[in-house]
Order: structure tokens, then sequence, then C-alpha cells
């Protein structure tokens, strides 16, 4: 801009004021250029390019005032009619053009003529005028045109200059407007610059507010978690402070205990020197123990060896051992007869409800003095005058004879051992537990309960749910086990099986199956290669512990539970037999033994008229059955005693019942037969009782295989 002239004085101001501006930075410069813009725009609008059309600057020979100059020049027209000239147009013309034209100087010839002629009012316009006047006036005017033809040259010589100026300037204006343009349209481009960076730099902030919110959202987080942080950190510092204290204490009382442990250091130097000391004559003693230990191993092998031998003599003395507890045995007597009367129960008293049945009379709750009273009542005449033995067993009854007088008869009888009312069932087992022995040594062992119904056989044998209760067969098992056990160390291994069976009415049901009683038919086989005797089709179980073989009374319990149901009693009618079968082998000296333990209820054995058969026939055929296996019993016993006693091609009646049959192989050879009489101590019961100690005598006086038995009798009665 200031490279352009400037006639317009508000522009020169401009750019004075442009000029004098001081150097700004970019965004000041911006800033101005706006306000530039602004600024510029004004004198621009009124310096804005003249329209084509009201371009009144041409050049003077083709424009109408050049037309009035050509006039002026070529001398005045014919003044055919005065009349007024067009001043007024030119004047009101030159007015209206005085803008632009310079300056009117006062005292110029254009201005001093022209208000003189149009304004002068004519003087010789009269109507009394004539020729001279005419010409007069005709010369007036003439010089007036002349005059006006000067001053119109004068003029179009001033107004050629004008336009020459006028020119110039206009050419000025346009290349001024030229350079304006260009100026605008850089200044434009310049502003719509300035607007997108604007645009730019406004997004710019908004998204460096955004950011900056942003941010401080995250301050005031991290600030609220860092204020989180120091409460926690305060909260740490202050256990930490009280942690402290408590190391405090800690340290001063470690400190106490230094200090004490340091007395305590000093001691121990002085007793580790000692000790040192000690060392060294214990080193001392060490060596020498080394020689000894040298010694002391040479002795260990040679105790090793004798151990050894030791080993192999107690093995041979245990071989010895069953030799001479079988010769023991076969002193006492292959076939041993106990004796047990069983205690007054209080269902044996008069008036005695059926609820209190099976319970000792001793248990009732009325008074001891009461019950003995009422137990002395009913109670046979049974007296043990072996106080020593315990073999004795005297029964005594008095009766009126035909004559009036009282007649007291006494039976006396000997036995292995009598077991009286209070006897346990401990005290009994004591007795037999040396054939649970003789079982795992490999013999037959068969035990017998016999005795008429009610006199305590299942009490002896199974006995009660009680460990002092428990019957002869558990006791036996549990010894058979324990003595197996035992006999582990000496090299022996034991396997073990057992069966239950019922002999009913001559037929064998076997109470470990399903209890299908007297359905299936079960034989008796015997090897008497092995001496062992089976039965078809009943179950034999492996047995490893003592509870397998209760669990396994209770479940033969159980089957004739259910078949007493069904038929009344059946277990007083019915012999069962329970049958340990034992396998053992010893791997050392390779012995092998194979032994049984049979335990055998018996049925009751009270005579046909005492059982109440009467013309129940079922009754009466069970009666006859047991009476029958009870007396083959009886018979085969007899027999082998009387083949004993050296009648060697004897005939043993084994076949003669199922009892017989079965027990056959548990019977004859070095086997051992205990018989447990069970006695009523009723004296309701007497008569029976007298049977039973009459058929155990007959038992008792039996020897089988090598030995006689040695048994005195209190008088000849048996
Ligand atoms: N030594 C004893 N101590 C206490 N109670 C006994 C004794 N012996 C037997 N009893 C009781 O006597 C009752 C009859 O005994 P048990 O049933 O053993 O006789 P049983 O001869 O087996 O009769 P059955 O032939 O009918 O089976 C039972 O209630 C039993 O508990």
């Amino acid at each position: 801009m200031s490279r352009l002239p400037r006639p317009n004085p508000d522009i020169d101001r401009h750019h004075q004021l442009s000029s004098s501006v001081p150097t700004m930075n970019s965004t000041n410069l911006k800033r101005k250029a706006v306000d530039d813009g602004a600024t510029d725009v004004q004198p621009r609008k009124r310096l804005a390019p003249i329209p084509e059309s009201k371009q009144p600057l041409q050049d003077s020979k083709t424009g109408p005032n050049i037309n009035i100059t050509k006039r002026t020049t070529t001398g005045p027209p014919p003044l055919t009619r005065p009349r007024g000239p067009p001043l007024s147009t030119a004047t009101t013309r030159r007015t209206t053009r005085a803008t632009s034209a310079p300056p009117t100087r006062p005292g110029s010839s254009a201005s001093t003529s022209r208000p003189t002629v149009t304004r002068r009012p004519i003087a010789g316009r009269t109507p009394s005028g004539s020729g001279a006047t005419n010409d007069q006036r005709f010369n007036a005017l003439q010089q007036q045109v002349t005059s006006i033809e000067t001053a119109r040259a004068a003029d179009a010589a001033r107004l050629a200059a004008d336009m020459e100026a006028e020119r110039a300037k206009l050419s000025e204006l346009q290349e001024n407007h030229l350079a304006l343009s260009r100026e605008l349209a850089a200044a434009k481009t310049q502003d719509i610059d300035r607007r997108r960076e604007l645009a730019d730099a406004s997004e710019e902030i908004d998204q460096l507010k955004k950011k900056h919110a942003n941010i401080v959202m995250d301050l005031e987080m991290d600030l609220k978690k860092k204020d989180r942080e120091n409460r926690e950190l305060k909260e740490d510092l202050r256990m930490a402070k009280s942690d402290l204290e408590r190391e405090r204490e800690t340290v001063s009382t470690l400190k106490a205990t230094v200090s004490h442990q340091s007395t305590a250091q000093i001691t121990f130097t002085t007793q580790i020197t000692a000790l040192q000391a000690q060392v060294t004559a214990l080193q001392t003693a060490l060596d020498m123990s080394s020689n000894q230990k040298s010694n002391t191993e040479l002795k260990l092998e040679t105790a090793q060896k004798r151990i050894e031998e030791l080993e192999q003599e107690t093995r041979q003395a245990e071989t010895l051992r069953r030799k001479l507890h079988n010769m023991v045995q076969e002193l006492k007597g292959n076939i041993r007869v106990f004796c047990r009367v069983r205690p007054i129960l209080a269902s044996d008293l008069p008036f005695s409800s059926h609820s209190s049945s099976g319970s000792d009379c001793g248990s009732r709750s009325s008074s001891p003095d009461d019950t003995q009273r009422l137990a002395e009542t009913v109670k046979a005449d049974i007296v043990y005058p072996d106080k020593l033995d315990h073999r004795e067993i005297v029964v005594s009854s008095s009766s009126e004879s035909a004559t009036g007088q009282e007649r007291k008869d006494e039976w006396a009888f000997a036995f292995d051992k009598v077991f009286e009312p209070h006897s346990t069932q401990s005290e009994v087992f004591e007795e037999i537990s040396q054939l649970a022995q003789s079982c795992t040594d490999g013999y037959n062992v068969c035990v017998f309960a016999y005795g008429q119904t009610g006199s305590g056989k299942s009490f002896t044998m199974e006995g009660g749910p009680t460990d002092a209760t428990a019957g002869m067969i558990p006791r036996a098992v549990e010894q058979v086990f324990e003595v197996a056990d035992e006999l582990k160390k000496k090299g022996w291994e034991y396997t073990m099986e057992g069966q239950m069976l019922e002999i009913y009415n001559e037929t064998i049901n076997d109470l470990l199956g399903k209890g299908e009683f007297d359905k299936k038919k079960h034989e008796i086989k015997h090897d008497f290669k092995t001496g062992r005797t089976t039965v078809t089709d009943v179950n034999v179980l492996p047995l490893s512990s003592p509870s397998q073989v209760r669990s396994l009374l209770a479940l033969a319990q159980s089957r004739r539970t259910v078949a007493s149901t069904l038929m009344n009693e059946r277990s007083s009618r019915s012999h069962s037999v329970f049958t340990l079968r034992i396998r053992g082998e010893n791997k050392m000296t390779g012995e092998t033994c194979e032994g049984s333990l049979n335990l055998v209820d018996l049925a009751g054995s009270e005579r046909l008229e005492k059982s109440g058969a009467g013309s129940d026939k079922e009754r009466l055929r069970e009666t006859q059955a047991i009476n029958k296996s009870l007396s083959a019993l009886g018979d085969v016993i007899a027999a082998l005693g009387e083949k004993g006693e050296g009648k060697g091609d004897k005939h043993i009646p084994y076949r003669n019942s199922k009892l017989t049959y079965l027990l056959q192989n548990s019977l004859s050879g070095n086997s051992k037969t205990l018989m447990v009489l069970n006695l009523s101590p009723l004296a309701t019961h007497l008569n029976e009782s007298l049977c039973s100690l009459r058929f155990a005598t007959k038992v008792n006086n039996t020897t089988i295989g090598t030995a006689k038995k040695q048994l005195r009798a209190a008088n000849g009665s048996a």
C-alpha cells in the first residue's frame, strides 16, 4: 500500500498509521491483518473502481467537452440568434466536478469572466434601439463572444490540463485499485487461512480443554488415591510405631537375655572346655570300644548262629510240643465229659411271669431271701462233694416207701469236670481251650452239648450277646485264630473256612444257605486219605477273623429263627453242627496239617413221654429221630471204646444216624471229643437229669485212640 500514491488523505493517513505501527509477532500480525482489512475496506470502498459507464475521463478529442473545445479553436459560430449560452450547464458541470478539480484559485480569469457575463443585464436591449445601437450591441456581444471564446479556450485548455491530470490520477487510481484488489484477494486468502487457523486453534483449544479436563479428573482421582494411600500410610505408620514400640520392648528384653546368655555362654565355654577334655577321654574310650565292638561283632555272629540253631531247635520243640500236647490230651482221654448244671432261672420259680424267663433268679426285683426260699422249693437235691478237683456230682431223691418209710436214693457221678450253677462261661472254656490248640495242631475236635430241652446247651455253645456270656463256639474260634497268629512266628500259615448245618428229622439243612429247609438233599462224603468230610451243596465260607465267625453264627441263628416260626421250637428239636476247618503249612519245616473243630448243639434229649409228643405225630417223629440219633451217638462212642480196648475188628455203626455219619472223622482215630452234659437244676427234671448223667457216664468210660482214661466213679451206680 505504501508503494502506491495516495490522493486520498484518509488512505495517506492510514498509510502513515500502518507504517508507524511497530513490528509485531505472528499472532498480532494476524489480528492486525484482520484489523487492517477492516480498516482498509472503508477507504477502499470509498476508492472503489469507477464503473465504465460512469467513466467521465475520456480522450478529449472524443468526449463532449472536446467538441466544445473544437468549436472554440475553430472560431466562434455564426451568430444567428442571440441566445443564452449554455453556461449554466457548463457552470453546473464544473460545479459538479469541482470535487475532482483542483481548488479554484481566487482571481483566476475563468472565475472572473463567467459571473460577469451571465449575470449582468444587457443594457442595449430596449425598444427604442437603432442600427447603431444594434451594432454596438453586436460589437458588445461580439466582444462578449470573443471574451467568452477566450474564456472558453482558456477553460478548454484548463480542462484539458485537468483531464490530463485526471487521467493520470485515474491510471494511478486504477493501478492503485489493482494493487488493492490483489491485496484484498491476498488479505481474503489470508483471512480464510487465519479463520481456518482460528478454527483449528479453537478445535485444538477444545481438545486441550478436554485433555485438560481428563487430566484434571485423573489428577483428582490420583489425589483421592493419594489421600487414601496417605491415610493407609498413616495407619501403617501408626501400626509400625506400635510395632516399633513392641520391638523396642523385645529388643530390651533380648538385650537382657543376651546379657544373660553372655553370662551363660561364659559358663558354657567353661563347660565346653571341660567337655572337650571329656571328649578326648571318650575318644580314647571309643577307640577301646571299637576294639571291643569288633570282638562283640564276632560274638554277635556266633550268637546269630546260635539263634538260628535255637530257632531250629524251637521248631523241633514245637513239633515235639505238638506230640506231647497230643499225648497229654490222649492221657486225659480223647473223649472227655464235662457236666454243667445251669442256675435256677426266674422263669423256673412258681408264679413267675413269662417275661422274666431266661434271667437268673438272682437278678429279680423281689428280695433275695424270697427268691432263695422259692428256689429251694423247686431245686433238685444236687451236691458237689469234690471241692478240690470239681469232678463229682451227687444227685439225691427222697421218696416214701410202700410201708410209709422215707427212702433216700443217691446217685454219684464223676466226670472230667463238673461245673456248678455259678460257673461262668470263661471258666468252662478254660477247660476246653486245650482242644482248640489240638485243632491247630491238625487234630479233629468235636464238642457236643448234650442235655434235655432248656438245660442250657445253646447257652453253653453259643452263649449270650456280651463278651462275658459268649459261649464255647465264639471263644473256641477266637482261640484258634489267636493260636494260628501265634504260630506264624514259628513259620505256620493257616487258612480257615466254616460251615453250619442243622440235622432235623435226619435231614441235613444248610444254615448258611437261602433258608430253604428240608427241601435240598445234601450228601455226606468222606475222604479217608485226607480225613476230610464234606457235605454236598452247602455254603462253606472262608474265614479270616473271629468277627466273621460271629456274623456267620448270627446268620445261622436268624435262619433257624425263621424256620422256627414255621415249625415250633425247631432249634430244640434239631442238632446244629458248626464246623471250622483249618489248614496249616510251615514253609520252614515243610510240615502241613489239617484239623477241624466241630461244635455240636444237640437236640433236647428228653424221653418220649416227657416230650409231650402224645398224639402229635410230627412231634413223635421228631422225638424218635432225636432219640435215634442220640442213641446212635452213644453206640458209636461205645463201639469206639471197645475198639480201643483191643477189639480191632469192632464195627462202628456210624451210618446209623446222619449225626454220627457226619462226625465220623471227628470221632475216630486221634480225634478229640468233648461232651458237655447240661443239667437242669430243677427237681421236676430230676429223672431226665439222671438219664442224661447215665448216658454221659457211658461216654465218659470210653477210650478212643491210644490212651485209656483213668477215671474214678464215686460209687458204682453209673
Ligand atoms: N449257665 C447259665 N447261666 C445263666 N442262664 C442260663 C445258663 N444256662 C442256660 N441258661 C438259660 O436257660 C435258658 C435255657 O437255656 P438254653 O436255651 O441254652 O437251653 P437248651 O438246652 O439249649 O434248650 P433247647 O434244647 O430248647 O435249645 C435260657 O434262657 C438260657 O439263657
